[in-house]
């Protein structure tokens, strides 16, 4: 038997156990190793430590040492109690391989201090090695008993009862202090009978075989049902059993120093009964199980070991509610996280106006994920804290996915708008369309893709809806196509006013140029033709553009409105002041200038034109003649008289009540027209001044002496004469000699001067000449001789 090895039992105080323990499981422990696997032990960790401090690395070993952390319920959980050095820790590292340190057997001293665990090998069991309860040291530690049984109840489903034999049916022994003990805080914490048994696992030590386990076994039964009897139950438990909290179990081990191979044997068949869920004797039945998710162990176990020291009430109902409502708040702000990392993304695009157009099955795809992951975390926990904390997981990210939700309807909503408009922009700008079938596709083809995005939007399981915003899509739609129509409707009645207007100012030019009596009747018939075709033309379009009555009234009224407008502005451009002049004029001179045949007038001095002139002004003022009718134009022109046309007009704006259209009649006011005939006589009368002037200067007769001058000088030089003060005076001065001459009836004496001046000058001119062509040229001068008499007889 060499198993124990010597250690320092001081160690434990300050480190894990990881030294070469008793019952080390290696190979080297032989074929009978309790745990001959080649799997290292579990490093262990002082729970709680001789101060009663619990450790903060519960986690990172159950994570990093034992890997049981994401173990859910798929773990369990065994403490070990009973008197000090008995055994303890020796028994549970040869029955899971733990390496908890053993007291060395020389200086027989209390080795483990507070609670240690660890994790059993091959196996996911937590073990607990609790400081013994009694012996030397229990005076000063008595209170920790009951502390320690406290957690172990609140933790641990199966309590391994560690006792030699010969302490069974001692009544008075340790061993029955500390099961009082069990039974009274096991009592003082589940205060409901049925709700979580804990497995009591007796372990006879040194068991010589003298009394048959069963007989042993009756003794502790008997032991332990007197003792549950003799406890002061609380209120409302005094009938209850000691079965109704408690199973029981028992094995017995050989003596480990004088039966060492006989032991092993023994510790590994109960091993298995730890280890072998197909063993009939397996201990951790579910039932046993405190329902504490591994990864919630920590805390829970902390927080009862924190409820313990205090001395506070420790109700695990409580307790576990506590945790769950830790542990679920944990696991949802951690799947909360990542939702909120997936969904991000979104938030940006959104908020500036665009269209995501994956964001539904994206939002659906992080909030599965989201509660996958709160479900498979959280869902061990205590059920109603776990429904109610994923309620508040769902609302919470119900509540984030409806800020998208909202925006993307939002987004949803614009793009349509945004895309109906659009179409219509270009698909009537196209020249040939039909207004009803262009809003109607359109319309269908903006709202499919507006209920499909918010359909792909929607989450199941809430109260959301986009009938608000469908509603609102439609109003909108509506508006913009009412919008549209009015601007084709108008476009409409401008290009009818268009063409209207092109026929009435061909229609007023012609009327009032060629004045009638009946000149309105004629215009406004032919006016109302125009004006009522343009009009049936509106009515047949507006119709096909879905306009309603109202509408099509409307435009009517419009329409008849800026024709009628056009007409007044046409009429009163061409009856403007001058312009009327002109024509009064024109039709003055035409009566004047031309005769009945059309031929122009000649007017001579016997014609009797102050009469003819006399008879114009007495015919009242702007009198003119047509034909051989007489009217008077002016007040013809001063008002539109629609009394004999076919026209109206009274009817015609029946429905136009904003329309003064009495206003538009009058085109001259009575003093213009008193101003009007007033300018008009007058040029009437320049006219009459200037034909009689044309008479006068037919009779006049234009002096013989200027034709005979205008001959003599021919015209040039007449004009040179009569533009140069020279020519002029010398002229004038030669014209008045000539003029004294004449009188005085000078001309004979005058002429026998002048004659014998000239014959003078012309002598003295010869000899001149001769002498120069004589000193020149002897034969020239011969040839001159007889030219002589011919010029002398000239002279
Ligand atoms: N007789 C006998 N001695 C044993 C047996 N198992 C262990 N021992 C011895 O008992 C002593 C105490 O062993 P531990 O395992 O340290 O006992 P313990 O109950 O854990 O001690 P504490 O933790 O200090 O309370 C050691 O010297 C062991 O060798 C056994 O089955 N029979």
């Amino acid at each position: 038997m060499t198993e124990m090895t010597t250690h320092d039992i001081d160690a434990s105080k300050t480190t894990p156990a990881e030294g070469p323990v008793d019952a080390a499981p290696t190979a080297a422990a032989g074929p009978k190793s309790v745990c001959s696997t080649t799997t290292a032990p579990a490093t262990s960790l002082q729970l709680i430590d001789g101060d009663q401090n619990f450790t903060e690395d519960v986690n990172k070993y159950m994570d990093v040492e034992w890997g049981l952390v994401d173990r859910g319920f798929d773990y369990n959980v065994v403490a070990v109690f009973g008197s000090q050095s008995t055994g303890k820790s020796t028994l549970l590292n040869k029955l899971f391989g733990t390496r908890f340190a053993t007291m060395d057997e020389v200086a027989r001293q209390q080795t483990t201090k507070g609670i240690w665990m660890s994790k059993g090998i091959d196996m996911n069991v937590l073990v607990m090695d609790v400081e013994g309860t009694d012996g030397r040291e229990r005076g000063e530690n008595q209170d920790f008993e009951r502390k320690s049984a406290l957690f172990s109840l609140a933790t641990a489903e199966v309590m391994i009862v560690n006792l030699w034999e010969h302490m069974v049916g001692l009544y008075n022994g340790a061993n029955m202090g500390l099961l009082k003990t069990v039974f009274e805080v096991n009592l003082q914490l589940f205060q409901k009978k049925g709700k979580e048994k804990t497995l009591l696992f007796f372990v006879i030590r040194d068991h010589i075989g003298n009394t048959p386990l069963e007989n042993l076994a009756r003794t502790l039964t008997t032991d332990l049902e007197r003792i549950w009897r003799e406890l002061t139950k609380p209120e409302g438990l005094e009938d209850c059993n000691i079965t109704d909290f408690f199973d029981y179990m028992f094995a017995a081990l050989p003596h480990k120093i004088l039966m060492p191979e006989k032991f092993d044997e023994e510790a590994l068949k109960l091993r298995s009964r730890f280890s072998d869920k197909d063993n009939q004797d397996y201990v951790f039945k579910p039932r046993y199980h405190k329902r504490i998710p591994a990864d919630g162990f920590s805390h829970y176990a902390s927080s009862i070991w924190d409820k313990i020291v205090t001395n506070r009430d420790l109700d695990l109902p409580t307790q576990q509610e506590l945790l769950a409502q830790f542990r679920c708040d944990e696991i949802l702000n951690a799947a909360y996280a990542e939702f909120i990392k997936g969904v991000k993304p979104f938030q940006r695009p959104i908020e500036s106006g665009k269209v995501a157009d994956e964001l539904g099955p994206e939002m659906k795809k992080y909030l599965d994920e989201a509660l996958a992951t709160f479900d498979k975390n959280a869902s061990r926990y205590h059920q109603q804290v776990y429904q109610r904390k994923r309620e508040e997981m769902t609302a919470k990210c119900h509540a984030t996915l409806h800020i998208l939700f909202l925006g993307q309807l939002k987004n949803l909503h614009k793009r349509a708008t945004q895309r109906f408009a659009q179409r219509l922009q270009e698909q009537l700008g196209t020249g040939t369309y039909d207004f009803l079938t262009v809003v109607t596709e359109a319309r269908e083809a903006v709202f499919t893709e507006f209920l499909k995005g918010a359909q792909a939007i929607l989450m199941e399981g809430t109260d959301w809806t986009f009938e608000d915003a469908r509603e609102q899509l439609e109003e909108d739609l509506s508006e913009i196509a009412a919008q549209r129509r009015t601007e084709e409707v108008n476009k409409m009645i401008g290009t009818y006013e268009k063409s209207v207007r092109n026929e009435v100012e061909e229609l007023v030019g012609l009327h009032l140029n060629e004045a009638k009596p009946d000149l309105w009747k004629q215009l406004l018939d032919a006016y109302k033709a125009v004006e009522a075709q343009a009009e049936a033309k509106l009515v047949e379009r507006a119709q096909r553009f879905g306009s309603g009555e109202a509408e099509q009234n409307d435009c009517v009224i419009k329409l008849r409105r800026r024709s009628w407008e056009c007409l007044n502005k046409r009429i009163r451009d061409e009856l403007v002041d001058n312009m009327v002049m002109v024509k009064l004029r024109n039709r003055l001179e035409d009566k004047f200038r031309y005769d009945e045949q059309g031929l122009p007038r000649v007017w001579k001095p016997e014609d009797d034109m102050d009469s003819y002139f006399q008879k114009a002004k007495d015919e009242a003022s702007a009198a003119l003649w047509m034909t051989n009718t007489a009217f008077k134009l002016i007040p013809l022109f001063a008002h539109i008289d629609w009394s004999k046309s076919e026209l109206d007009v009274a009817e015609h704006f029946e429905n136009d009540k904003e329309f003064e259209y009495a206003e538009t009649l009058t085109i001259y006011s009575a003093s213009k027209q008193q101003d009007l005939n007033m300018r008009f006589r007058r040029e009437a009368e320049a006219l009459f001044l200037e034909a009689k002037r044309s008479i006068v200067a037919t009779e006049a007769k234009v002096p013989y002496w200027m034709i005979v001058l205008v001959c003599i000088l021919g015209w040039n030089e007449f004009l040179a004469i009569l533009t140069s003060p020279m020519y002029l005076i010398m002229f004038s001065t030669i014209g008045f000699v000539g003029y004294i001459v004449w009188v005085l009836n000078l001309a004979g004496p005058f002429e026998t001067v002048a004659r014998g001046i000239v014959g003078q000058v012309t002598q003295l001119a010869k000899a001149r000449l001769a002498e120069a062509v004589g000193a020149g040229n002897a034969a020239p001068q011969e040839e001159s001789v007889p030219m002589q008499p011919l010029r002398a007889s000239t002279v």
